[in-house]
């Protein structure tokens, strides 16, 4: 694989946990890493290139919004550490493309397991493409990585941490690596002995490489035909990569194991170091309001990505996810963190001896509440607008408390950022600055004669826009629904009659009279155009359109 030496780290052990702090560019954020459970000071290798691995999709059937609501979030993560905190990100992820899932709906589908899969692969990226999530650098395929996967497991081997079996099977070889494992969940190896059934030398080793089994898709090996296990496909595709040096690896909270805990065991043998992986970050389950359980295809409780978005726009399902934090749905650890467990312990059953924090629960209401808050912060930014334009006709305006409150939201919103990604804290300051503008824009009945404050409510606008926008929410696309050329006409058309009735009301107003009889007798002759504009502002409330300027 000719994959270089461990990278620079400090050798300051932090807190004494065995978790070495990195050496690099601190980014000014507090993330929780699974690997200490706390919150670490996030500290990447590069700013210039920061290396990211996620776990991607075992592509064996449509994507539903539980996957939908892992990869939003971590694109909100990865856009804020970009945008806001300096970090030119490099992410790579690895497409499971073969696979028992796989090879078992092939069957039943009467296809072959490649066609199967690529089918899968494009739907699940139309899905994120469709969902705004921007794609990672690069994707890298299992199933054109198996050279990649077998010199990987061959390291393993000549370390003296895998064994292969006469059947054909190459397994990890967990006492070889002692108290070393379960770093991340606490879980460590039972004692040797234990009754097996098949061919592992332990009830607790997992597959590196499988051996074919009669009908199945297989590749040569120095171990015969077959196929590579689950986790040993991410510790190659990332090796391949950034070599031993990983500063953010990312996935679902159901992979930190064993299918994270595995993926450190694989890499920190091979590359001798003692830490792959600097931080992991794991999001919380998707559920569906009021189950125990997650959205999930095998529970068959799911909502598929399309059915979604025929219903809502891809910004009200990214607002939906940022109402809570991305760890939310995450199983608690206990306060004092876990204690080693022997693995003759189910560890599914005793990870839900903690019991989730706080799920995310998918129901109807809270993507009702994520739809109008993104209405009325677009409804916000349209009035601002038109004060803007002149033609929202307002009193007097606080100036001094609008700059206060914008730059207490800037500083409010980087902090939230910069705890742990909270994006919660951060929407809800950016709402609170609405609330305040829009207390300060009430339309007033007579023409206004007092000072304008058209900068103020432009920062605002202008701060308030670059906030979505860099979340991958963008208020512009509310006035037109994509593809829809209908509402831009509409849009369009509607415009034209506001401005249309500004102009008649202004010169119903109009007061050009020399004396003021003349005067009260031009308004007068004029009052039929100004109770025509109230009619029409009243008319057009019932199609939905409610103009605020008077
Ligand atoms: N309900 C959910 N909520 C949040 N994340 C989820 C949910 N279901 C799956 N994920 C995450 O989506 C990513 C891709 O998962 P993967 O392709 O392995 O799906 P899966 O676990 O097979 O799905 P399923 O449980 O529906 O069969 C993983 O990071 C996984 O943790
Ligand atoms: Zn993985």
């Amino acid at each position: 694989l000719g994959l270089g030496p461990g990278p620079r780290r400090a050798a300051s052990e932090a807190h004494g946990q065995g978790w070495l702090q990195p050496a690099g560019y601190d980014t000014g954020v507090k993330v929780y890493n699974s690997r200490t459970r706390r919150k670490d000071p996030l500290i990447v290798g590069s700013a210039d290139a920061t290396s990211w691995y996620s776990c991607g999709p075992t592509v064996y059937d449509h994507a539903h919004l539980g996957h939908a609501c892992s990869y939003v979030r971590f694109d909100i993560i990865r856009r804020i550490l970009t945008r806001v905190f300096g970090c030119n990100i490099i992410m790579v992820m690895g497409i499971t493309d073969v696979d028992d899932k796989i090879i078992r709906r092939a069957r039943e589908m009467n296809v072959s397991p490649t066609s199967l899969a690529n089918l899968y692969e494009e739907d699940f990226k139309q899905d994120m493409a469709a969902l705004k999530i921007l794609p990672p650098t690069v994707y890298l395929r299992v199933t054109e990585n198996i050279p990649q996967i077998i010199s990987f497991i061959e390291g393993i081997i000549t370390k003296g941490h895998a064994y292969s079996t006469a059947k054909g099977n190459v397994y990890f070889d967990l006492q070889s690596r002692g108290d070393k494992y379960g770093k991340l969940v606490g879980v460590a190896p039972g004692p040797v002995g234990e009754p097996v059934e098949s061919d592992k030398r332990h009830a607790s080793d997992f597959a590196l490489w499988k051996a074919a089994k009669p009908q199945e898709m297989f590749w040569a090996s120095p171990w015969g035909n077959g196929r590579p296990g689950w986790h040993i496909e991410c510790s190659t595709i990332s090796s391949l990569v950034f070599g031993s040096q990983l500063d953010i690896h990312s996935g679902g909270i159901d992979l930190a194991f064993p299918h994270h805990e595995n993926e450190i065991a694989q890499c920190e043998v091979f590359h001798q170091c003692k830490q792959w992986g600097n931080y992991f970050l794991h999001s919380g389950h998707l559920h569906v309001k009021g189950k125990e359980e997650k959205m999930s295809k095998s529970l068959k409780n799911y909502i598929t990505i399309k059915d979604f978005l025929k219903t809502a726009s891809p910004d009200v399902f990214r607002l939906f996810c940022m109402r809570s934090s991305y760890r939310s749905g995450e199983l608690r650890h206990g306060a004092q963190g876990m204690a080693r467990r022997p693995l003759g312990v189910a560890p599914r059953v005793w990870w839900r001896l903690g019991l989730p924090a706080s799920a995310i629960d998918y129901s109807d209401g809270a993507v009702l509440e994520a739809k109008h808050l993104l209405l009325a912060a677009t409804a916000f930014v349209e009035d601002a607008r038109a004060y803007m334009r002149g033609q929202l006709a307002c009193g007097p305006i606080g100036e001094d408390v609008l700059w206060e409150r914008l730059s207490h939201t800037k500083g409010a919103v980087k902090a939230a950022l910069a705890d742990d990604f909270d994006t919660p804290g951060a929407v809800d300051a950016v709402m609170d600055l609405i609330h305040h503008g829009n207390r300060q824009l009430k339309a007033v009945t007579k023409e206004p004669g007092g000072p304008r404050s058209p900068a103020v409510f432009g920062s605002i606008v202008s701060y308030t826009e670059q906030f979505f926008e860099t979340v991958g929410i963008s208020l512009a696309d509310r006035q037109f629904v994509s593809g829809d050329s209908g509402s831009a006409t509409l849009h369009s058309v509607v415009e034209e009659l506001v401005r249309f009735r500004l102009k008649v009301r202004q010169f119903a107003l109009a007061t050009g009279e020399a004396t003021r009889e003349a005067r009260r007798q031009q308004l007068l002759e004029r009052q039929p155009l100004l109770e025509a504009c109230d009619t029409l502002r009243q008319d057009l409330v019932a199609h939905g359109i409610s103009i605020k300027a008077c």
